[in-house]
Formats: structure tokens, sequence, C-alpha cells
């Protein structure tokens, strides 16, 4: 019914002429089906009746026609729906904080754009299939009620004993369809183990094994049970249901006579419920297709709740500007926990006190899980602190200027995803691009076409040198650097530190290096060590050791 439900909210100002295009061909086919009975019955009409003949071409066209529309709105709506929904997530989550969407997790919403949304696309023929039984059956009622009211009353008895029945497989089968859907997700993920840690894997025979046989195949079995669980239940229903079909039909043909005083009331009466037979299984099979459409809807309104729960917190997109920065950042007395699901203490940091003023070189320092990602996602506005005051240049970070504040930073974090093409950069001054590429050595491998690079297969040192073309040409006033020399040759992390960084420096950046490179210390301005999620010591190279 949610799939019925969102198909009708969807068609908007149609959904009238969607709903009667959906309901006539059902119902013209149960005429027609009244007129073929008709037109056979020879011994009553005494031959061929021409305007039979007339109703029967009149009524199969119309199905098609109607059939055909109806078919092609469903899909139509459908897309449009998918689509929108494919875009207002994304706007959606495009808006929310980076903590929102580490807690809901890119899987679910991976899920929702993906595997739910082609459920819910390849379903929309099958409900204007299910009308379209639905409403033969209806017909075939009135056709035998028309007939034999005894003969209706006995049908509809025995529908009503096959739908209670069915009704209740059915629930189970739904309910067992749901765990499947959730223990399929458990079983994805340990897919992706074994896709995205493919070279860990392979190197590995008994990590393989472990995942293997302790993981994939156990999930995959439990999916395969549940799956199997769930089709029993629907066939447990239909098979039910079809012992209360050929009851009736035996009932209707072996009973039935003797009450009737017209004896070609029988014979037309088997010819509908044969007719509506079809009907039935053509239902019967439909309802686990639609089931599966009904659990993606939920999937996707739960996750449309969810991202409005969290949307709340997000900021309203402001015009992208580029600030300046003039004079200091300053952090005070900043906190920030991290959300924990399983009951585990989270992690904090803070309360930190920190300036760095405008064209300072700043290097973040400190053990390994001390907080520095954590404090320079802070630092980017990516998180939004518990408690203290964030500013730049005396004004406040507040959610009307965060975008403004965030347009500061060009940042490649140590897990930074490097994009094909250079989005949202002006590339009026193309050769500026390729200077780039040659003075971070990529212009052999690397080449701009079609809005593109023509490769992002590159070593881990280069790609970072590829995402440094890109954030410089950013041209922002801070840059932040996440451990970027720890995937670089000697020679190259040389030239990092003692030309590139004391470069941008001089062009009047202001420079934020997260460091583990101790040798190169001292052409820091300040240092700021991290222990513990809490700024230890704030000092200059000459303090280093002190
Ligand atoms: N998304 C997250 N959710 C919950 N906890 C997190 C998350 N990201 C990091 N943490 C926790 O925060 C702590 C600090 O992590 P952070 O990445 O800031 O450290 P770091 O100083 O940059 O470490 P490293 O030098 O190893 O890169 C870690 O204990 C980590 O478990």
């Amino acid at each position: 019914m949610k799939f019925f439900r969102l198909l009708y909210r969807e068609a908007g100002d149609s959904r009238r002429t969607f709903l009667l295009l959906s309901l006539v061909p059902g119902l013209v086919m149960g005429l027609v089906i009244a007129v073929i009975n008709a037109t056979t019955n020879y011994q009553q009409t005494g031959g061929l009746q021409w305007q039979y003949l007339g109703l029967f071409v009149l009524g199969c066209t119309t199905v098609l026609f109607t059939m055909n529309r109806a078919l092609n709105m469903a899909t139509a709506i459908v897309a449009d729906y998918l689509c929108r929904l494919r875009i207002r997530v994304t706007a959606q989550v495009r808006n929310l904080n980076l903590a929102s969407v580490e807690e809901i997790g890119l899987n679910r919403i991976r899920a929702a754009v993906g595997r739910d949304h082609q459920t819910i696309e390849e379903t929309a023929p099958a409900l204007v299939g299910l009308i379209y039984f639905v409403m033969q059956l209806v017909m075939s009622a009135l056709y035998i009620f028309y007939l034999s009211p005894l003969a209706f009353a006995v049908t509809i008895a025995f529908l009503a004993g096959a739908v209670f029945f069915y009704r209740k497989s059915y629930r189970d089968a739904e309910e067992l369809m749901r765990q499947a859907s959730l223990s399929e997700q458990a079983f994805q993920n340990s897919f992706e183990n074994i896709l995205s840690g493919f070279k860990e894997v392979k190197l590995n025979a008994e990590r393989s094994d472990d995942l293997f046989h302790n993981y994939v195949v156990p999930r995959s079995e439990r999916v395969e049970e549940l799956r199997v669980e769930s089709g029993r239940s629907f066939n447990y229903g239909q098979s039910v249901s079809d012992v209360f079909f050929y009851t009736l039909m035996g009932t209707l043909v072996f009973a039935i006579p003797f009450y009737v005083s017209d004896l070609s009331i029988p014979g037309k009466i088997v010819t509908v419920i044969v007719f509506a037979s079809g009907a039935i299984t053509s239902i019967i099979r439909m309802l686990p297709v639609v089931s599966r459409a009904n659990l993606a809807v939920s999937n996707i309104e739960d996750l449309k709740n969810l991202l409005e729960k969290y949307g709340e917190a997000a900021e309203d997109r402001l015009e992208a500007k580029q600030a300046k920065l003039t004079k200091a950042i300053s952090l005070k007395k900043i906190a920030y926990t991290y959300h924990s699901e399983n009951g585990d203490r989270p992690f904090s940091i803070g309360p930190c006190d920190l300036d760095i003023a405008a064209g300072e070189m700043v290097f973040i320092v400190g053990g390994n899980g001390s907080g520095k990602s954590t404090l320079a996602k802070i630092l980017t506005g990516l998180y939004d602190p518990d408690g203290g005051h964030l500013a730049w240049d005396g004004k406040t970070v507040k959610p009307e200027n965060i975008d403004v504040y965030r347009s500061l930073f060009a940042v490649i974090f140590s897990d930074f995803h490097l994009f094909d093409r250079l989005y949202g950069v002006d590339l009026s001054d193309e050769q500026k691009l390729y200077d780039l590429l040659e003075e971070m050595k990529l212009d052999e491998k690397v080449h701009y076409r079609n809005n593109r690079f023509s490769t992002t297969n590159l070593s881990t040192g280069q790609r970072k040198r590829l995402a440094m073309v890109v954030a410089l040409l950013e041209n922002r006033d801070v840059y932040l650097f996440d451990e970027w020399a720890a995937d670089q040759d000697p020679e190259y992390r040389r030239w990092f530190y003692t030309e590139f960084l004391t470069k941008l420096k001089r062009d009047g950046r202001t420079v934020i290096a997260i460091t583990h490179d101790d040798r190169y210390f001292d052409i820091a301005d300040k240092i700021v060590w991290m222990e513990e999620g809490k700024i230890s010591k704030v000092g200059t190279p000459a303090d280093v050791d002190a």
C-alpha cells in the first residue's frame, strides 16, 4: 500500500487521470469477458452478433490504449519522483554537517539512492498490472452477481476466506523480507571488505578465510534462509488461496446448477472463473514484488525523516563567497565530542584556545589519535563545536556565515577525495593549471582534456600532488595540509617544507600543517602540540624538546 500511496501522492494534479487510466482497463476487460460469454452462447443469440463483435473490438482497443497510457504515466510519475528524490537527498546531504553524515552512515544513503531507488523504478509497471487484475476480479464478481446472486455470495465468501489466510502469510513474508534486507546490509559490509581490502585479503590467507567463511558465507546464507522463508510464506498463502479457489470452482460447477433455473449460467460462471483465475494468479505473483517496493519506500521515507531531523541542524546555503583573512582566526575554549553509538566513551577535544595570525605558518603536532585531524575539522568549520567561540578577524562564526568562513580554506586531508574535474574552479587562466602540473611534475602524466583530468589512477604521492594543484587553483587565503608530505619521496618532502610552504607564506597565505616531520619544524612560526584532545603547548621551533 505504501507504494500505491506514494504513486498516488506523486501523481499530483494528474492523479485523477492516472487513477482512471489504471481502473479502466480492468473494468473494460470484465465487460469484454461478458461480451465473449454472451457471444459464445449461440443457442440463445442464434448466431454471430455483429454488435458484440463491435463491442469486443472497442473493448480490446480501449484496454490496450488505456493500459498503455497508465503504464506510461506510472513510469513517468515514478521516474520523476526518483529524479526529485535523488536531487533532494543529495541537496539535503550537501547541507548536512560532516558529523551528521558520519552518524547516518554513507552506506544507508547509498542504499536509498541505489538499491531502493532501483526497486521502486522496476515496480511501477507491476503496480499498474496489479490494479488491472484487481479490477478484472471486481468485474468478474459483479458479472457473477448479475448471473446469480447466490453464486456471487458463495464467491465472495470463498474469496474472503482466501484473502484472510493470504493476508496472514503475506504479513509474515513481509516481516521476513524486512529481516532479509537488514541481513543483506551485513552481507554487503563483508563483501565491501573483500573488495576494498582486496590487496590485504589477497596477501593474508587467514584473513581471507576468516572473512570469507565466518562472515561472507554465513551472512549470505542467512539472507538466503530469510528469503526462502519469506518465499515459503508467500507460497503458503498462495497454496491456501488456490485451495479456496479450486473449491469455489467446484462448488460453482457442481452445486450451483441445482439452484438456478437457467442451465447456461453455470457454464458462464465457469468461463468467468477461469478468466478470473488468471487475474488471481497474477495478483499473487505480483504481491511479493509490490511488497519489496513497499520496503524500499519505507527505507527511503526513513532516510528522508532522518535527513530532515539532522537537516534541522544544517545551515541554509548562502551564495558562495570567498572570504579574506586579514587579522587572525581565534579559538576560545573550543570543545567537541564525537557521537558514540555503542556506549563507549567517545573521544573529546578541548577546551582549546588558539590564535592563528594571518600569514602565519602553524604546525600542529602530536601523537596518533591526539586529535589533530579533529581539531582541523573544527578549525575549518566542518565540525560544529559543542562549546566555545570560533572567530575570524573578530567575526564570530555562526550558522549564517559558516559558508563564508569555510571559504577561507583550501584543505588536503589525509583521506582526501580526488575529483576528476575542477568543480567550481575558475579556469580562465588555463596556463596556470599547466604550470602547476609542471611544478608538481605531473605534466607528463596527467592532462586536462574535455574539462576533466585524463587520469586519477596515480601513485599515492602523485595523487596528493594533483590534489595540491587543485588546492592552489582554489586560491584561498588559508591552506591546511593534513600530513601531506607523509607519502612523498625525501626530495619532494624537502621541497614541500623548505620551498613550497615558505613560498605560500611569502605569497601572504596562512599555512596550517599537521605533521610528524620534526626535522622541518624549524620553518614554522608557531607549533601547536596536542595530547589526548587538548592543546598541551603552543610555542616556536625554539621550544622543541624544551
Ligand atoms: N568520525 C569519528 N567518530 C568517532 N570518533 C572519531 C572519528 N574520527 C576520529 N575519531 C576519534 O578521535 C580521536 C582522534 O582522532 P584524530 O584523527 O583527530 O587524531 P590524529 O591526532 O589526527 O591522529 P593521527 O596522527 O593518527 O592522524 C581518535 O581516537 C579517533 O578514534
